[in-house]
């Protein structure tokens, strides 16, 4: 099997990225099986790249208590693995495609019945009280945050997109199946907005990321087509510090720049490696693309896992 791992995946650290502490129930449920990953040749260009391997590994609970196993520990470093899941035990279609996110016993409800717009809010004390869990759309503006949006629910204007960056200036909920919310932020690093249209981000960090109870996970997305930017760097880095859990969702992975640029899957590696000093423990990832729909029922069956074990406990 751990030849098999080194195959498919990125080499990133495990982390498991959830507000509320581990434990495991044995629910099993029935695991859907995927098709191969996308066209995009990133395995193969990975494949030799297994320097981060040795890198330290951590026992979750789910693990047994003693040394670890050398497969363990490349397990263990190189993907996400969900309460309930012991990491000895995992098979490749396990793994979703594109991610290095394994399902665990907790996926499950991952349909898109119903969805609807709740309100807007321009502060972080304006956002509905509420105790359903909820995802919030991260990154810069235009890296698809209100597209990923549409793409997820299955509708073409949920969220109002634009060519034009600074399209979304509110903080908008949409509730999903009654059940949990997908918040669509404004986007940062967006200079050239507007005054109105800039977010005052010191007060929303402080109001929303750092004390909303029922943020279950962040979802940073960063746009895999161009190189990685400081701005995205340094957010990625000051939600690990924070330990508000996260999950780095690549976009616009059908976008090719031309035949000199890299491609998104060398744009995503690169990422991976610059943030990677700072986090010990390296959190889930996925390609997506809202224009192919590549990662759209995958990123739903992992927000499935981390919502129902939020649920749970
Ligand atoms: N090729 C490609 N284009 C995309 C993708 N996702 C979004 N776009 C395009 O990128 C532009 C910005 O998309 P938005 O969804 O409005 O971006 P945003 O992050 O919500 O932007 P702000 O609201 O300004 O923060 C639009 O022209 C989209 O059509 C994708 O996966 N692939
Ligand atoms: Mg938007």
């Amino acid at each position: 099997m751990l030849f098999a791992l080194r195959s498919r995946l990125f080499t990133l650290q495990l982390t498991s990225l959830l507000h509320k502490p581990q434990s495991f129930c044995h629910c099993h449920k029935n695991l859907p099986s995927f098709s191969p990953p996308s066209k995009i040749q990133m395995f193969e260009t990975l494949r030799s790249n297994t320097h981060f391997c040795n890198q330290a590994s951590f026992a979750t609970k789910a693990s047994k208590p003693g040394p670890l196993s050398e497969s363990t520990k490349f397990v263990q470093s190189v993907l996400f693995v969900p309460p309930g899941v012991n990491p000895d035990e995992i098979t490749d279609d396990l793994i979703l495609p594109g991610s290095n996110i394994v399902l665990g016993p907790y996926a499950g409800d991952a349909k898109i019945k119903e969805v609807e717009f709740v309100k807007s809010s321009n502060r972080p004390k304006d956002c509905p009280k509420d105790d359903r869990p909820e995802f919030a759309m991260l990154g810069r503006s235009n890296v698809g945050k209100s597209s990923l949006i549409n793409a997820l629910v299955r509708k073409k204007e949920v969220a109002l997109t634009s060519k034009k960056p600074g399209k979304t200036q509110l903080i908008n909920h949409f509730l999903v199946n009654k059940s949990w919310y997908i918040v669509d932020l404004p986007g940062y690093g967006f200079a050239n907005a507007p005054e109105a249209a800039r977010m005052d981000w010191s007060a929303f960090t402080k109001g929303y990321f750092l004390n909303r109870e029922t943020l279950v996970s962040v979802l940073l997305l960063v746009d895999a087509s161009v190189p990685p930017q400081k701005i995205d760097l340094d957010c990625a880095n000051w939600l690990g510090r924070n330990n508000i859990p996260l999950t780095l969702v690549f976009t616009k992975c059908d976008k090719m720049k031309g035949a000199k640029a890299k491609r998104p899957d060398e744009n995503i590696r690169d990422f991976q490696q610059l943030i990677r000093e700072n986090y010990k423990r390296h959190p889930p990832w996925i390609m997506t693309s809202s224009v192919t729909g590549l990662g759209r029922d995958e990123l739903l069956l992992h927000l499935s896992q981390l919502r129902n074990f939020w649920n749970n406990e």
